[in-house]
């Protein structure tokens, strides 16, 4: 019988005035965009995190230190695909993942088949596979004020 694992991802970004807005592989135009050591794409960072911790593989920053200038400005992409290839090494296979990403503004639905297209191919399995989702934060708190962005995601990792 096949072994299943979950994972569970979190990651928060701020956002600064004049900055580029990478989400999902997507590049967002808006006034702000989230600020990082790497690209800074929260949604990306929340799935490389659910996927290292169903393997047990530790966490974004024990991979990718945000000290190493390898990752400076990187498109989390390329750390997605390295995640990927760390959980293969294991015999893992994603299974599905889910994500949500709580961001005031810009409204990111028109962008989410673009998002999934791109992780889609860095993961190397089907968009179908793949669900994100969004919510504001009801003009509440650092998210209402439209200081930061917010992404959880949860996956299913499978191990014939
Ligand atoms: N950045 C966002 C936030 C939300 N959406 C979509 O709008 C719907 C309503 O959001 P509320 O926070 O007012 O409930 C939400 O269900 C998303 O479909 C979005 O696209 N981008
Ligand atoms: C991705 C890394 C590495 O470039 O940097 P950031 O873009 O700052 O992202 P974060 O989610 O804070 O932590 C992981 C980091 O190690």
């Amino acid at each position: 019988m096949a072994k299943i694992k979950v994972g569970f991802g979190f990651d928060v970004h701020q956002l600064k005035a004049q900055h580029p807005f990478i989400l999902g592989g997507v590049h967002l135009e808006h006034t702000s965009g989230a600020y990082g050591h790497s690209d800074a794409d929260v949604l990306l960072h929340a799935i490389c995190d659910a996927l290292l911790g169903a393997a047990n593989l530790r966490d974004i920053g024990f991979h990718f230190s945000n000290t190493d200038n390898r990752w400076k400005g990187i498109s989390s992409l390329v750390l997605l695909q390295h995640v990927v290839a760390l959980l293969a090494d294991k015999s893992w296979v994603i299974g599905n993942i889910d994500a949500m990403v709580c961001l005031e503004a810009p409204k990111i639905n028109p962008h989410i088949p673009a998002m999934k297209t791109h992780i889609a191919k860095a993961a190397g399995i089907s968009e179908e596979d793949i669900s994100i989702k969004a919510t504001t934060n009801e003009q509440m708190g650092f998210i209402g004020r439209e200081e930061g962005v917010v992404a959880y995601a949860v996956c299913l990792i499978e191990r014939p």
